[in-house]
């Protein structure tokens, strides 16, 4: 087997211009990758099948599957006689706002492209990704980056200070078009994302924490009150920034110092049972 990383992102900021004709809407947002990954593992089938080997029930193991997706994107246009089995190793909570299966897809994409011999590009490979869902060229590049069009239009940017992030994943699953659908474009308020970008090129770790905001946030809370709890929660115990990430339902808290973590941790243990304390990566150097 060869084996490919597809960790997690939070958006450090998530802004909504406007609706879009084709029914998306046009965004403004800056992800970065955090330490919590799946792991993909790849074998060649010479029965030209596409193979999906998975032990999480949430986790569907036929066409369904954004990392099945991307095996049949690459396969059809690059005219691939081989089939692949795809064995996924989750770790990321599914259905989180943490781009758990974009990033399966986005690894399976950059997994094949080496084990097929294709020589593509990232550029190439994320625009194939655009073709599965918004966040996916992004889990392409990895790293930090500032999200608009739909989501797939990527410039790099570079890491932000290093810290801490507790993510805390209440036990509801939350429909990314229902959040999307129930936004009400002209009662926004815009989070500053042009602050952020300054606060991660200087590595300010202060004016990041000023500057997180997500405006699909206050949709999930009003939805899904469990998940206001959380977050007033995690600010209670103590952490630097907290935010909701993506449309949810997953907070998640940025924290400096160390000796605070497992206090957090913790706490947040009490009343809830999916909880991980990482490390930002930001870096896009780091994946196979
Ligand atoms: C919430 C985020 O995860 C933030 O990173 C993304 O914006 C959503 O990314 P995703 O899950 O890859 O989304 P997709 O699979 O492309 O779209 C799911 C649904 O979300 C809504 N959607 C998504 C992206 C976008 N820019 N506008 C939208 O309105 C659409 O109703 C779409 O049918
Ligand atoms: N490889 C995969 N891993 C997890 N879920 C997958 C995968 N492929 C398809 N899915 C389906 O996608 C749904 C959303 O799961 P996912 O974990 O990607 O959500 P998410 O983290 O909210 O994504 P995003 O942040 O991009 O909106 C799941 O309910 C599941 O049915």
């Amino acid at each position: 087997m060869y084996y490919v990383k597809a960790p997690a992102k939070i958006n450090l900021t998530l802004d909504v211009l406007h609706k879009r004709p084709d029914g998306y809407h046009e965004v403004e947002m800056i992800m970065t990758t955090v330490d919590l990954a799946d792991r993909i593992g790849l074998e060649n089938r010479e029965d030209g099948k596409i193979h999906i080997l998975s032990v999480d029930r949430f986790v569907p193991n036929d066409y369904r599957n954004l990392a099945y997706q991307a095996a049949k994107l690459l396969k059809e246009k690059y005219r691939v006689k081989l089939g692949v089995t795809i064995k996924i190793e989750k770790s990321i909570p599914v259905a989180a706002g943490l781009a758990g299966g974009s990033s399966d897809a986005a690894a399976t994409l950059r997994g094949l492209n080496t084990l097929w011999g294709l020589g593509l590009s990232l550029d190439e490979l994320a625009q194939i990704g655009t073709k599965i869902g918004s966040d996916v060229a992004f889990c392409v590049y990895g790293g930090t980056a500032l999200a608009t069009g739909r989501g797939e239009r990527i410039q790099e940017l570079p890491a932000p200070a290093n810290c801490w992030v507790i993510l805390a994943k209440p036990t509801l699953g939350v429909s990314t078009a229902d959040i999307y659908g129930n936004l009400k474009i002209d009662q926004i308020v815009h989070p500053n994302t042009k602050q952020m970008i300054e606060a991660i090129e200087h590595k300010n770790f202060d004016q990041m924490c000023a500057s997180v905001g997500n405006v699909l946030e206050d949709v999930t809370l009003k939805l899904y009150p469990e998940v206001a709890g959380l977050k007033g929660q995690m600010q209670k115990f103590g952490a630097d920034a907290v935010l909701m990430s993506g449309s949810g339902p997953t907070v998640f808290g940025l924290v400096q110092q160390e000796t605070k973590v497992q206090r957090i941790y913790n706490g947040l243990r009490g009343f809830c049972d999916e909880v991980y304390a990482v490390r930002l990566m930001g870096e896009r150097d780091t994946l196979a």
